[in-house]
């Protein structure tokens, strides 16, 4: 109920308004009248060209016309002129009402199209700011665009709509501003929230339910609501009612996606990446267009898909190395909770940061990378998003979608090297409807009630921003929480107002468009570029050098941490050995009791050189062998047959020269009692080794398992290992200097 009679209040406003431009044929005498304006009225009523009654006079001469427009309608300075209302001539008889209706379109057609000849200024200059797509502007209604450049009309505008009202040839002054010109548009948006209206086609039910169009886009700036019942239907044009209002732009039912994104987004988008929030949101009434402004379809994809290409492109060509990063969330407002359209699950609670602004906590943020990847998270998005078939809509939305794009970016402005940040929030919001009295309180109902009830607030929000008030009640609902930094924030704001032209709809039309000429006065906070320069003073080759360098230092960085964790697990191995080692030269393996052969993996000799270290007269080294304990030891070369010989069954697996020749270094697999007669016997052959000839040998040995070690130049390298060996006497390599390495390394001296 109480939503019901909030949109009825808002309806009775405008009716109110309307009412008042009633005419008073009392005030006829004093009136004044924009004669531009006023054919324009004509023009705007009577469709693409107007046609001369059929009960003109056409004897008379045109100049007398003219004079007769000056006697009966005076005009005014245009400058001096916003706007016009025409009073009804409610004493008048209807033959004389007619005739002077129709006396006064005569020769105000006549009069204008001669000041026309004169001015035949170009209605849109911009063009050129809407990108790639070069505006024109396709005169609707004849020449009405000779009326829109004078630069000189409402210097002081704030307020762009024009009411007029019945046309009877009476009229009287009201103070409205006619239009804004291009460069008072330009002046003034930088400050304020900007308003598009878009009207859709009339679809195919309307048209089957005998529709008629009951707005116009004028000019691709102007709007002209009217609820005319013919538009050749001159009997009945004292009862005609009709509104202009002024928008940043207009676009008619022909216009393409293309067209409406490059002139209201592409701006946001831009300011994205200039370092500012921006965001969009599409209002209207339920059927109007609004998913089909933002989404759109495969074939023409629509304001949500553009700008994500834009911005990818754009991100391509601006960033250094490709350094940019893109995270997207996607999310609705459904009966007064927000939900994550990405990650359905439970409801997610708004909260107010005071560096970041309006948070929702736990939403999902997915790292994309490219427009497809954004294609199908906003494809999977929506088909979590509810939507419904209504009386109005087959497709219509239930909840706001609000689609959040967070970018960051390094690129060079002014040789600087500047990162920038930006949020792009792009929401299309569910339409506002009619609830009828025979309704019954289905989900629908419901869903409708809760969409009216945050669209309400969304008017109190707007209507407090305009009149300035100290309190905003963003509170009221979820969806204007969320929508509090684009409206009150500082951010970069449009809004699309979409329309239906069917006259079955004007009370909606009328509605939106009421509230888009409010929205437009909504100022905006200046915005401040989220950027940082990264290195100051330094010429564009120093830079580049500073990035390549910076790069290079990020390859490395990733090398180390990855030769780190190499290291790492080789230490931990190397660990592990030792201690296995150490056991089984302190204890007796069970399998060397029952005479079985032993297994000593990742054996590198350390219990070996700790027994040559104790005995001084042999250098066994055991070693790690699948089927045995392999031991290494030096005898003297004479003696070597003597002892291959006397032990026939242990096969040598190695015979080395040793350096000096005098030596032999032999390795043979032996069981573990041989192994132990081996190490405690200090008879031949085993032959007493110098110090330095143990070392040599142990670093051969050592040398010959640790191949890895090649890399850290180490002096170690033997050429079978390394064709290189290094000049460099480093004593440790770099990588030993692990923390705990030496720990388990046998000491060379
Ligand atoms: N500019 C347009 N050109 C062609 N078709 C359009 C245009 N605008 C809207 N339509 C069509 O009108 C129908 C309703 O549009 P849409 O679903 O976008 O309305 P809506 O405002 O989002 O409604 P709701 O609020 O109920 O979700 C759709 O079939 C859509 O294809």
């Amino acid at each position: 109920m109480h939503v019901r009679s909030g949109s009825k209040s808002m309806g009775r406003t405008c009716r109110n308004q309307m009412s008042d431009m009633d005419f008073d044929d009392s005030n006829r005498d004093s009136r004044d009248l924009s004669s531009t304006s006023y054919f324009r009225n004509l023009k705007s009523l009577s469709g693409e060209k107007l046609q001369k009654p059929p009960f003109a006079r056409p004897s008379e001469p045109e100049n007398s016309v003219a004079r007769n427009t000056q006697t009966v309608l005076p005009t005014r300075n245009i400058a001096s002129h916003d706007s016009i209302e025409l009073l009804n001539t409610r004493n008048a008889s209807r033959s004389v009402q007619r005739r002077q209706t129709v006396d006064a379109m005569q020769r105000v057609f006549t009069m204008v199209e001669e000041e026309g000849e004169k001015e035949n200024a170009p209605c849109i200059k911009d063009s050129a700011s809407l990108g790639e797509v070069q505006l024109e502007s396709p005169p609707i209604i004849g020449k009405s665009q000779h009326l829109k450049s004078s630069k000189n009309r409402n210097p002081d505008n704030s307020r762009n709509s024009i009411d007029n009202a019945n046309i009877s040839g009476s009229f009287t002054p009201k103070k409205l501003r006619l239009e804004e010109t291009q460069d008072d548009a330009k002046e003034g948006s930088a400050d304020r929230i900007k308003v598009y209206v878009r009207l859709r086609p009339m679809s195919r039910k309307e048209k089957v339910a005998g529709a008629r169009c009951c707005v116009r886009e004028l000019n691709r700036r102007e709007v002209y609501l009217t609820e005319m019942a013919s538009e050749c239907d001159y009997l009945r044009l004292k009862r005609l009612k009709g509104r202009y209002f002024v928008f940043d732009g207009a676009f008619p039912g022909d216009a393409s996606q293309k067209e409406v994104y490059l002139c209201s987004a592409a701006q946001l988008v831009e300011g994205v990446l200039s370092g500012q929030n921006s965001s969009m949101f599409c209002y209207g009434a339920t059927g109007a267009g609004k998913t089909f402004t933002m989404l759109g379809t495969v074939e023409e994809p629509g304001v949500m898909i553009l700008a994500i290409k834009d911005l990818f492109l754009k991100l391509r060509q601006r960033s250094v190395d490709q350094n940019y990063t893109v995270l997207l969330s996607y999310m609705e407002v459904y009966n007064e909770t927000v939900r994550d359209l990405i990650s359905p699950g439970r409801t997610l609670v708004i909260r107010e940061d005071m560096k970041q602004g309006i948070v929702v906590a736990g939403l999902t943020q997915s790292r994309v990378s490219s427009e497809d990847e954004v294609m199908a998270l906003l494809h999977q998005g929506n088909q979590n998003r509810t939507t419904e078939s209504t009386r109005v809509n087959e497709t219509s939305s239930r909840s706001h979608a609000i689609l959040q794009v967070m970018v960051e970016y390094s690129s060079f402005v002014d040789s600087l090297l500047v990162t920038r940040s930006g949020k792009l929030s792009l929401i299309d919001l569910a339409g506002s409807e009619r609830a009828l009295a025979t309704d019954q309180r289905t989900m629908r109902s419901v869903e409708g009630a809760n969409i009216n009830r945050s669209l309400l607030a969304l008017s109190s929000c707007i209507s407090a921003l305009v009149e300035g008030k100290k309190h905003i009640p963003f509170r009221n609902s979820k969806l204007t929480q969320l929508l509090k930094d684009s409206l009150g924030g500082a951010c970069q704001t449009a809004m699309i107002a979409n329309v239906s032209p069917s006259n079955l709809s004007f009370g909606e039309t009328q509605n939106t468009l009421y509230w888009a000429d409010r929205a437009k006065e909504i100022g905006i906070k200046s915005c401040m570029a989220n950027e940082a320069p990264q290195v100051a003073g330094l010429s564009n080759e120093h830079l580049h050098l500073v990035m390549q360098l910076q790069k290079e230092n990020q390859q490395l960085r990733v090398q180390v941490a990855q030769l780190q964790q190499k290291v790492l697990a080789l230490e931990s191995k190397m660990m592990a050995a030792t201690l296995v080692c150490e056991c089984s030269s302190k204890v007796t393996s069970p399998l060397a009791k029952s005479g079985g052969r032993l297994i000593q993996k990742e054996n590198i000799g350390s219990s070996g050189i700790d027994a040559v270290s104790s005995d001084k007269n042999l250098s066994p080294c055991i070693d790690d062998e699948a089927d045995g304990v392999s031991i290494d030891f030096v005898c003297t070369s004479d003696k070597v047959d003597s002892w291959i010989t006397s032990h026939p069954d242990h096969v040598i697996t190695d015979v080395q020269p040793e350096m000096k020749q005098t030596n032999t270094h032999l390795r043979a697999s032996v069981t573990p009692s041989i192994k132990r007669q081996i190490l405690s016997s200090p008879v031949a052959p085993y032959q007493k080794l110098s110090n330095s000839c143990i070392n040599s040998m142990l670093k051969d040995n050592f040398c010959r398992k640790r191949a890895f070690w090649d890399m850290t130049n180490s002096p170690y390298t033997k050429s079978s290992c390394r064709n290189v060996r290094s000049n460099t006497q480093v004593e440790t390599p770099s990588m030993l200097l692990q923390p705990g390495f030496m720990r388990g390394r046998p000491s060379l001296n």
